[in-house]
């Protein structure tokens, strides 16, 4: 895709991004009417979130060209639709739900555009913290807050795994995971919600690394796409635990087994380290 029509494209996506952040913040503290999905708890801010950014993308770009994968729809949609068009939109309009519920201000809101399987367009919006980063394919990764000039954004220059934190999930683990985290020797954890809020963390250089590891559920394409985008063009990497890339809009759309996301200036060591220690804790 054209550079111009890709910025094009983004400009809608952050209007989009900013509209959805909106929303949510409006909602946060009424009665959500939380559900089970099977998949883990939804909300009213959930679906009415997705419907907003499908509505308007629809409006804006049409269906022609597009196929559309959101969090709250793939299951309705035909699978044939994604998977024969190259370019499709990946949402996930509330990301870290379960701290949606509780009230830690920790979610977010995903926008990812796919070029056959990879993301070349990136929105995630922090509604609680009023920012919103965004990236294209090659253009760096910028954040904005609302009504500022956005700014250039870059992971930190920590280098050495015994000064490095980790960030991972509050509300996913499992005992395998956390016996990974115990094990890494890195100077500091954290626990934050949202993959969209823990790839911020690294952007603002709060942390360095995410670490996740499936278990009976692994996390989809929504939850990563668009923070893989905004990490990588800010200079961190986002890989499985042998280094090889994500590939979005497969016909299973869970991505099973360990991810690293870092800074990127140790990342063959942190999958190298994951590697070694998850063997040593599965070992009979
Ligand atoms: N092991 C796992 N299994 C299933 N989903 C996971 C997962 N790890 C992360 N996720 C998904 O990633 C999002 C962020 O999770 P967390 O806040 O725990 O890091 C959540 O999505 P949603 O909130 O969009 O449903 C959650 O469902
Ligand atoms: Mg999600």
């Amino acid at each position: 895709m054209h550079a111009a029509e890709l910025q094009e494209l983004l400009t809608i996506a952050r209007s989009i991004g900013w509209g959805a952040a909106d929303i949510l913040l409006n909602v946060q503290h009424l009665d959500l009417n939380v559900q089970d999905s099977g998949d883990g708890p939804v909300t009213a801010a959930d679906t009415a979130v997705d419907a907003y950014i499908l509505n308007n993308l629809h409006a804006s770009l049409g269906r022609r060209e597009f196929a559309y994968l959101t969090e709250e729809t793939y299951k309705t949609q035909p699978l044939e639709e994604r998977l024969s068009k190259p370019l499709v939109w990946v949402i996930d309009p509330l990301d870290g739900t379960k701290d949606f519920i509780k009230g830690t201000g920790e979610y977010a809101v995903h926008i990812a555009l796919l070029e056959d399987d990879r993301p070349v367009l990136a929105v995630v919006a922090c509604p609680a913290a009023g920012t919103l980063y965004f990236a294209t394919l090659g253009g760096g990764t910028f954040v904005e807050r609302q009504h500022e000039t956005p700014v250039p954004i870059h992971v930190s220059q920590r280098k050495q795994l015994a000064e490095l934190t980790i960030v991972a999930s509050r509300s996913h683990r499992d005992e395998r995971l956390n016996q990974l985290l115990q094990r890494f020797p890195v100077q500091q954890q954290r626990s934050r919600g949202s993959v969209g809020g823990k790839i911020a963390a690294i952007l603002e250089q709060q942390a360095d690394i995410y670490l996740s590891l499936s278990g009976t559920s692994a996390p989809k394409d929504w939850d990563l796409a668009a923070p893989e985008l905004i990490l990588t063009e800010a200079g961190g990497r986002f890989t499985h635990f042998d280094g090889s890339l994500l590939h979005y809009n497969q016909e299973d759309v869970s991505q099973w087994g360990g991810l690293v996301a870092s800074n990127g200036h140790c990342h063959d060591q942190l999958c190298a380290e994951a590697v070694r220690l998850l063997a040593a804790i599965d070992a009979p």
